[in-house]
């Protein structure tokens, strides 16, 4: 069974963590490393894999990464290419590195990693935590069919997995890497204006994500069917309670916004690109 190694078991590595465990991916096939004996201590007992620090073991991501036949690398976009420096001599040369960070292209990963290595540049969300999320994935130069299929697989058990030219990572970004973030902001001031309108702070968070999970699940269930635009329309009746709430969104152009947030989502990845090439 293939060995996986999560270099910066964070948010994001967690959250595929997670999946690849509740999809049946063995705990003892995976080994995770963290910078502090404390985060590593805290990662361990949360997902029960064996966890290296860095703190403590100079050669924590070295030696993880030696084991394994697929290495996840879950750290900050600005610590990608030293990482890969620092496993380039420990990777066996058919190893695939997959990043999930933004910004991080994979011609940058290839040039710090010795000739050859197999590396997928990826996009998740982290409701992969839950099995519910969208991951982007792109190949390197030097990726098999079979290879690109593996970490299709591993991924695939957690959300739909979408194969991409990098090229269309950063779109991908700006509607599903930071677009749970658009979903919990929703959430925050639907429920903060039913505590406004007198509700229990408690009931007004159980509407809101209650709401936001049953319209997600019928979006993912009527797709090819009625799009989003229609079931906003059925739900709004002429001259009723919707209408007023859509006309006061139109009236304030919170569609414009939102095409805005999520084009200025993957704006900021082209630009950490651009910062990280120095
Ligand atoms: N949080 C999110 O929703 C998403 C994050 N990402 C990407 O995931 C990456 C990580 O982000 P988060 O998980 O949010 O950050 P995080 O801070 O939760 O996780 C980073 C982890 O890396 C560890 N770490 C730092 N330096 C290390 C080193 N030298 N060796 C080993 N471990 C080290 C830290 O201890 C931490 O556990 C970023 O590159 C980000 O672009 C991608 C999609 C979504
Ligand atoms: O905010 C970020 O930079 C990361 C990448 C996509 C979602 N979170």
């Amino acid at each position: 069974m293939t060995k996986i190694a999560m270099l910066g078991l964070g948010s994001m590595n967690g959250a595929i963590l997670a999946g690849l465990l509740g999809s049946g991916v063995p705990a003892e096939n995976v080994i995770g490393t963290a910078r502090s004996a404390e985060s590593a201590q805290k990662r361990s007992e949360q997902y029960g894999v064996p966890m290296v620090a860095e703190e403590h073991d100079g050669a924590a991501n070295t030696t993880a990464a030696a084991q394994a036949d697929v290495v996840f690398l879950g750290v900050k976009p600005h610590q990608i290419v030293d990482l890969c420096r620092e496993i380039k001599d420990a990777l066996k040369p058919e190893t695939v590195v997959v990043s999930v960070a933004a910004a991080v292209t994979i011609d940058m990963m290839e040039s710090a990693l010795a000739e050859g290595q197999p590396v997928i540049r990826t996009m998740p969300n982290t409701p992969m935590s839950v099995g519910e999320g969208v991951v982007g994935l792109a190949a390197g130069s030097h990726v098999s069919q079979e290879q690109t299929q593996t970490v299709a697989e591993l991924l695939g058990a957690s959300g739909s997995v979408h194969v991409l030219t990098e090229d269309q990572i950063d779109a991908l970004t700006g509607v599903a890497g930071s677009g749970p973030a658009y979903a919990f902001y929703l959430a925050e001031h639907m429920a903060a204006a039913g505590v406004e309108m007198g509700l229990d702070p408690q009931i007004a968070a159980d509407l809101a994500a209650q709401t936001l999970y049953g319209a997600g699940k019928m979006l993912v269930e009527n797709r090819g069917q009625n799009d989003a635009a229609q079931l906003r329309r059925n739900v709004t009746s002429p001259n009723g309670t919707t209408q007023k709430a859509i006309e006061t969104f139109d009236a304030a152009d919170m569609d414009a916004t939102i095409r805005a947030g999520a084009k200025a989502s993957s704006s900021r990845a082209a630009e950490i690109t651009h910062q990280l090439r120095g």
